[in-house]
């Protein structure tokens, strides 16, 4: 049972976040503080939407949370973590949503055994529709995990990964809508290019898109089999998935999902332990 949560950073993701948590009444919107560097005129904009509590006293945005959420952007992490760190208890549970950054790097900035969970969600979270990857921290226990887990349900569906894969899974999901948004854009371009009204390319590239996610969950059949079944013999489709291969469309994703991950080791590589 969660009574009060903190977040440290209020940007789009944690508006993202405390949304979904005020949407679905996870708790009272009043049990939600809010703190960032030093924008009032943000935070009020916070309380006057969602009806949280926001402040820029750390103190009282912190003392008596039961979950702490850093949710400022790397480069911020450590000023950030050095004004919260007398206010944090080792019985609070600290959850990051920091691209790159190991739980063991905030644990040592934390300097303490505070259990730290890491997470990669979404911005699909404003819509309670993110996909989001959840790792333990050294000191996090089974029922941390599970209590982050439920928390985040909040804002869509939750995966406990090993933190070592969430290079990759920030390549996959974390960046991923970025991907889907560019082929819409493209696939809008396109139609224009060859004289479809622009409303009805976005209508129907929207429709589109839509589709084909709801196909994917609701039958339950594999991406292959569901394009195979559009795909006929010498058709239309066949002479568009042809020119998607002759253009190395495997291995664009492959570079796109490995060069995403490769950039959050390095951004991680900026926040190494010092032992
Ligand atoms: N945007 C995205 O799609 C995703 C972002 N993330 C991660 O979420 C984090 C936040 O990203 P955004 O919300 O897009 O950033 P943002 O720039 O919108 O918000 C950052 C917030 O941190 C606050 N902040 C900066 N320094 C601070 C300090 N010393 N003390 C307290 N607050 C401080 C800022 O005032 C601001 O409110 C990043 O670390 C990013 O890696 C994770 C998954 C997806
Ligand atoms: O682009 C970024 O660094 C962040 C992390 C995942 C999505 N956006």
């Amino acid at each position: 049972m969660v009574n009060k949560i903190a977040f440290i950073g209020a940007g789009s993701m944690a508006e993202a976040i405390l949304a979904g948590i005020v949407a679905k009444e996870v708790l009272p919107a009043k049990q939600i503080s809010v703190t960032n560097r030093q924008n009032q005129d943000r935070l009020n904009v916070l309380v006057n939407q969602y009806g949280v509590f926001a402040s820029t006293n750390k103190e009282e945005v912190v003392s008596g949370a039961d979950v702490v959420i850093l949710s400022m952007k790397p480069k911020d992490v450590e000023a950030a973590i050095a004004t919260v760190k007398p206010y944090i208890k080792e019985d609070q549970l600290v959850i990051s949503v920091l691209a790159g950054v190991s739980t063991d790097f905030l644990s040592e900035q934390l300097s303490s055994s505070v259990p730290v969970i890491r997470t990669m969600p979404n911005t699909s979270a404003t819509i309670g529709q993110s996909a989001t990857a959840i790792a333990a921290g050294k000191f996090a226990t089974d029922d941390h995990v599970a209590k982050a887990a439920e928390l985040l349900t909040a804002i869509g569906t939750t995966t406990v990964v090993e933190e070592k894969d969430l290079h990759t899974i920030t390549g996959l999901s974390g960046s991923g809508p970025a991907y889907f948004y560019y082929m819409v854009e493209a696939m809008e371009t396109a139609a224009v290019n060859a004289g479809i009204d622009e409303k009805i390319a976005k209508e129907l590239a929207l429709q589109t898109i839509s589709g084909a996610a709801q196909m994917l969950k609701q039958t339950g059949e594999n991406p292959s089999e569901l394009r195979k079944k559009i795909t006929s013999p010498g058709g239309t489709t066949q002479a568009a998935i042809e020119t998607l291969d002759q253009f190395k469309f495997q291995e664009a994703i492959e570079a796109c999902i490995t060069n995403a991950a490769k950039r959050s080791e390095e951004m991680g590589a900026a926040f190494k332990i010092s032992k």
